[in-house]
């Protein structure tokens, strides 16, 4: 077997969210989210299909078994996130829900213990309804103070034990989704929400990096990470048109969030593009609104490293040409990269996850390298979505074989990119620590390196036969060469 060595200081580790494990969706004293809200009521495609996430893997009470699962597996990181209405059942801190932050603290504690660092992201898919209520949800710029005020929680209950932080994950393709659930009598998404939501997600990470600047960093000595995922574009052919198609594609996902947060403000032509549409679509201003510039000024900056979850790549061409959406453009739209063969609507992606393409590890961390002054970059997620179960319930859930060779061709794409071209690449974290509740796919999409016993219902959780390939990661520091 031949390996390749892991880079220095490179952090190995995986990942789950609160909503996708934790279970216990109202219980001691937590309050619901608005996706909790969502997923009680008749729900419209492509949603309709969801189950109402109320237990999941219950992480909220078998979190030690878990943490025993990542200790087993060798990893030095675990990224979890805080769910905001189980600590801040109000949205904010005039209720502070003590159960709640006893289950992060004893979380925390707990991998400590196994010498696993804790990575918290602070919001994954679910805040309060609570806040919903009081702010109108993420289209609104009120939402902004709001999330300062979490941040600065989350900062003061656990920042003296948590040294990595990111913000809100994936807000680009969150603020195409999940976040601007219809709620019937409270929030209708109108077109521009998607910007809107966009534009807010990133003043309230700037937000929590300045309140951690000017409180915190000096005590508790830690880096804050702002997320972005994307299924990186290639152009279908080498024509001018198709090349500049799969460049905005790229653009539009992660430049709307590391351009803010590294320059200061949005891409140019991510500006001219949607003023171009937003003037023919007859709107007095652009749908993309605008940083002021005390907003530029204190977002410049505002991102200690960037975090890139990153699955399979697609290919696009020129978009041009395609109809224009009759009631006025998406960010989907707008990018006018047209999907060759593959379609990738968010909760239309089949066994897409099942796809390994490691020359995304590759591309995009050169795009980021030269786009983003090699900001440090750290995989916040990759993994293989294992969907056999669906077609073949006999399969062995525990048999994940070509796991090994996923990660092994995305991790030696990564490791070589890093070496070879002196990006400045973190780390690298598995999705997902355990088999979780995978939204619109529910529970049949397996990404776990741990299998959680849904079939059964006993919740147990086993090592998959993978198992051997991440020991020798943690415990040797090189990556086994699986074709
Ligand atoms: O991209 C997302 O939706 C999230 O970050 C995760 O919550 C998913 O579970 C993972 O990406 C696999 O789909």
């Amino acid at each position: 077997m031949e390996y390749v060595p892991l880079p220095e200081d490179f952090l190995f580790g995986a990942g789950t969210s609160a909503m996708q494990v934790e279970g216990a969706w109202n219980v001691d004293g937590k309050s619901p989210s608005v996706m909790d809200v969502f997923l009680q009521h008749e729900m419209p495609p492509p949603y309709a299909d969801m189950k109402q996430p109320n237990v999941t893997a219950d992480s909220y009470h078998r979190y030690k078994d878990d943490v025993a699962m990542a200790a087993a597996l060798k990893l030095q990181v675990y990224r979890f996130s805080v769910s905001w209405p189980r600590v801040l059942p109000e949205g904010d801190t005039s209720v502070i829900n003590q159960d709640g932050v006893n289950y992060y603290k004893n979380l925390i504690e707990e991998l400590i213990k196994h010498n696993i660092q804790p990575m918290i992201t602070m919001n994954h898919f679910d805040y309060p309804f609570a806040t919903l209520k009081k702010t109108g949800g993420w289209a609104n710029k009120a939402i902004v103070p709001a999330f300062r005020e979490y941040a600065d929680f989350l900062f003061k209950t656990f920042g003296d034990k948590v040294r990595l932080w990111t913000t809100i994950n994936e807000a680009n393709y969150y603020c195409m989704n999940f976040a601007l659930l219809p709620v019937p009598g409270l929030y209708e998404p109108q077109v521009g929400d998607d910007y809107k939501c966009v534009h807010h997600t990133i003043l309230a990470h700037m937000e929590a990096y300045r309140v951690y600047e000017e409180k915190y960093r000096k005590t508790q000595g830690g880096k804050i990470g702002a997320a972005a995922l994307t299924l990186w574009c290639r152009p279908n052919s080498t024509s001018y048109e198709d090349i500049q198609a799969a460049e905005r594609g790229n653009l539009f996902a992660l430049g709307s969030i590391y351009h803010p947060v590294v320059h200061g403000d949005y891409p140019e032509a991510l500006k001219e593009r949607v003023a171009h549409y937003s003037a023919l679509e007859n709107r007095p201003t652009s749908r993309l609104p605008s940083f002021t510039d005390e907003e530029r000024a204190r977002l410049k900056g505002s991102a200690d490293f960037l975090c890139f979850n990153a699955y399979m790549g697609t290919t696009v061409a020129d978009g041009t040409k395609k109809p224009r959406p009759a009631g006025g453009g998406t960010i989907q739209s707008d990018r006018d990269a047209a999907e060759v063969g593959t379609d990738t609507r968010p909760g239309f992606f089949g066994d897409l996850f099942m796809r390994a393409n490691p020359w995304v590890l590759r591309d995009a961390p050169l795009w980021i390298r030269d786009n983003y002054k090699n900001t440090p970059l750290f995989i916040t997620e990759n993994g293989w979505g294992d969907e056999r179960g669906n077609t073949n319930p006999k399969a062995d859930p525990l048999d994940d074989e070509p796991r090994v060779g996923y990660h092994s061709v995305y991790l030696q794409e990564l490791i070589r990119t890093a070496t070879e071209e002196n990006v400045n690449i973190m780390g690298y974290l598995a999705w997902s620590l355990i088999d979780t509740y995978e939204w619109t796919a529910n529970f049949g999409r397996k990404f776990g390196l741990v299998h959680v016993d849904y079939e059964n219902g006993s919740l147990n959780r086993t090592l998959k036969k993978s198992a051997w390939f991440f020991q020798e990661i943690g415990t040797n520091r090189r990556v086994p060469k699986v074709p």
